[in-house]
């Protein structure tokens, strides 16, 4: 497919998942500080993130939080990246954005696909009505960001379904989380090293 895909994997918790994220090659790890079974404090979210090797883009994820709020957290945690999946407005990402860090914009879409860049957002994730519910939402004749744009496709995708997904809808990237589960909250090491292969021998 030309350009390798992006591949975020979300909501990890644990020491062995983070390691098992790493190795087997995801380019982002998303820290759920949202409300959520997979939420984590600052505390444990700095100590996974010093785990993770520069290259890889570590992702604190927010959803409808005061800005103060979302600004102490990342600083804490010393997040390269920030996730804002709730109606937070252009001001808000104006705000945040002389802070430096990699901005992505996440999105329930219900009708068509919000325009990449909207919010001024570096990548756009288009997910289902509920993030994180593992459900997949329906694709079909919705318009989707150009080819070239930095957008993830994420809402229920796991190992056995990715491959499809990838091929039919080309994002840019792709994003999980309950894909990768094997209970709510609750991450395998081996799902995440099947997911990833999965997604990177679909996008060859
Ligand atoms: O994961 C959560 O619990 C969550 C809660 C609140 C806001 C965002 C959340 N997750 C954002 C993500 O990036 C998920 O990976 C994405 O929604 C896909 O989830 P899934 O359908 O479970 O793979």
């Amino acid at each position: 497919m030309g350009t390798p895909l992006f591949i975020k994997v979300c909501g990890l918790r644990t020491e062995q998942d983070v390691d098992a994220a790493v190795e087997a090659g995801a380019d982002a790890i998303g820290f759920v500080f949202a409300e959520s079974p997979r939420r984590i404090d600052a505390g444990t979210a700095s100590r996974l993130a010093r785990r993770v090797p520069e290259g890889i883009t570590t992702v604190g994820v927010f959803r409808n939080q005061p800005l103060t709020e979302v600004r102490e957290l990342l600083d804490a945690s010393a997040m390269r990246a920030v996730q804002l999946h709730g109606d937070e407005d252009l001001a808000f990402y104006d705000a945040l954005r002389p802070d430096g860090r990699l901005l992505i914009r996440g999105v329930s879409v219900r009708g068509d696909a919000p325009r990449h860049g909207e919010r001024g957002e570096d990548i756009l994730l288009l997910d289902a009505p509920v993030p994180g519910a593992g459900e997949v939402w329906d694709r079909s004749g919705k318009r989707l960001p150009e080819p070239g744009l930095a957008w993830l496709l994420a809402g229920g995708l796991d190992p056995g379904n990715v491959a499809e997904a990838v091929r039919a809808a080309r994002p840019w990237g792709v994003d999980v989380s309950s894909g990768i589960e094997i209970s709510r909250g609750v991450k395998s090491p081996a799902l995440i090293a099947a997911f990833i292969e999965a997604a990177r021998a679909a996008a060859e």
